[in-house]
């Protein structure tokens, strides 16, 4: 008897493992792209990103200037439409969405912050206000409006400014007031781009704590783009992206020390994407002069790259 899989079989396979990549994700990036076309000129933003993110993380994005991260997270915004690839945000799918779908996905699964206050908030309005206005929009009722409001605002530690238009409050109010609009709807996700950008590092390290509480407590999806280099303390994990790819990843454990004394451990890693690329450090590849191409070896437990001498030999 020939037990050999026929086609269809190899085809339900492939598609079955296919279909597992990010089966469990909130947010699953898979080999998007980005492309700006301007008067002729291309410019490739985002170059075959794959990213997952789980229920409940709480993601940093970082990555020199221009490296693509405000195109990646416009798109998890749902304001931009990728050239290619696949974009999942809470089971929506962001390159297949009608006009009206992406309204709603913006407006009831997705809460922003952005880095000026002013995008944020609106500057006639009390804080209480300004976050009982998605609601509003929502069609909540007064009551259950109010209630809620001051609970968020209580929250993220600024309950007493319930009273105060943006413009009496300091930049780091103004910003935990801003994360309480963008949980106000109970969204599923926050994307938050350089929410501490205009601060200094006391009152973002304030700001990144309202993040955090918001993540645990209502056990909301968070990504930051960050500049902040202190970033890394705060959040599960640091994704770097370099040249419109996630490059390295940094994972934050909690461990116990010799005392027993929990401590947090940051490892970095480089990411293995799924066709087998890997980016090497910078500092690395000049270090050795490796460019064009490298040998490869595989040994038991780990693979060598060797800077490529065979114009040497032929010198
Ligand atoms: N609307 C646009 N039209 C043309 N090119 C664009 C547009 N938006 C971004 N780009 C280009 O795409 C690339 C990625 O830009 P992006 O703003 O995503 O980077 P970034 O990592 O967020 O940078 P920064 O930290 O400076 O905000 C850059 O080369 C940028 O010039």
């Amino acid at each position: 008897m020939n037990d050999a899989p026929n086609l269809a079989e190899l085809e339900r396979r492939a598609g079955a493992r296919a279909s597992q990549y990010g089966e469990n994700a909130h947010i699953v990036c898979d080999n998007l792209v980005r492309i700006y076309r301007t008067e002729g000129v291309e410019v490739i933003a985002l170059q075959g990103l794959d990213l997952l993110v789980g229920k409940g993380e709480m993601v940093a994005l970082v990555g020199a200037s221009g490296s693509g991260k405000s195109t990646l997270l416009n798109i998890l915004a749902g304001l931009d439409v990728p050239t290619a690839g696949v974009a999942r945000v809470a089971d929506a799918d962001l390159l297949d969405m009608s006009g009206r779908e992406r309204l709603r996905f913006r407006r009831e699964l997705v809460g922003f912050v952005w880095q000026q206050t002013g995008r944020n908030l609106l500057p006639y309005l009390s804080a209480a206000e300004n976050v009982e206005m998605p609601m509003r929009f929502a069609g909540r009722g007064r009551k259950d409006r109010r209630s809620r409001a001051a609970e968020l605002l209580e929250l993220m530690g600024v309950g007493h400014r319930a009273g105060a238009r943006p413009a009496e409050m300091s930049g780091g109010e103004q910003q935990r007031v801003s994360i309480a609009v963008a949980v106000a709807n109970q969204p599923k996700i926050i994307l938050a781009d350089e929410p501490t950008g205009e601060l200094d590092t006391a009152t973002g390290a304030e700001v990144f704590g309202a993040l955090r509480r918001a993540n645990r407590e209502l056990g909301v999806t968070t990504v930051i783009v960050t500049h902040d280099p202190d970033v890394a303390g705060n959040v599960d994990r640091t994704v770097g992206i370099r040249d419109g790819r996630t490059s390295s990843e940094i994972l934050r454990r909690t461990t116990l020390d010799a005392d027993g004394r929990e401590e947090i451990v940051a490892a970095e890693y480089a990411v293995l994407d799924r066709a087998g690329r890997l980016q090497l450090p910078r500092e690395f590849t000049s270090a050795l002069e490796m460019k064009d191409r490298v040998r490869l070896a595989l040994e038991t437990d780990h693979i060598g790259v060797w800077p490529d001498r065979s114009h040497d030999d032929h010198r």
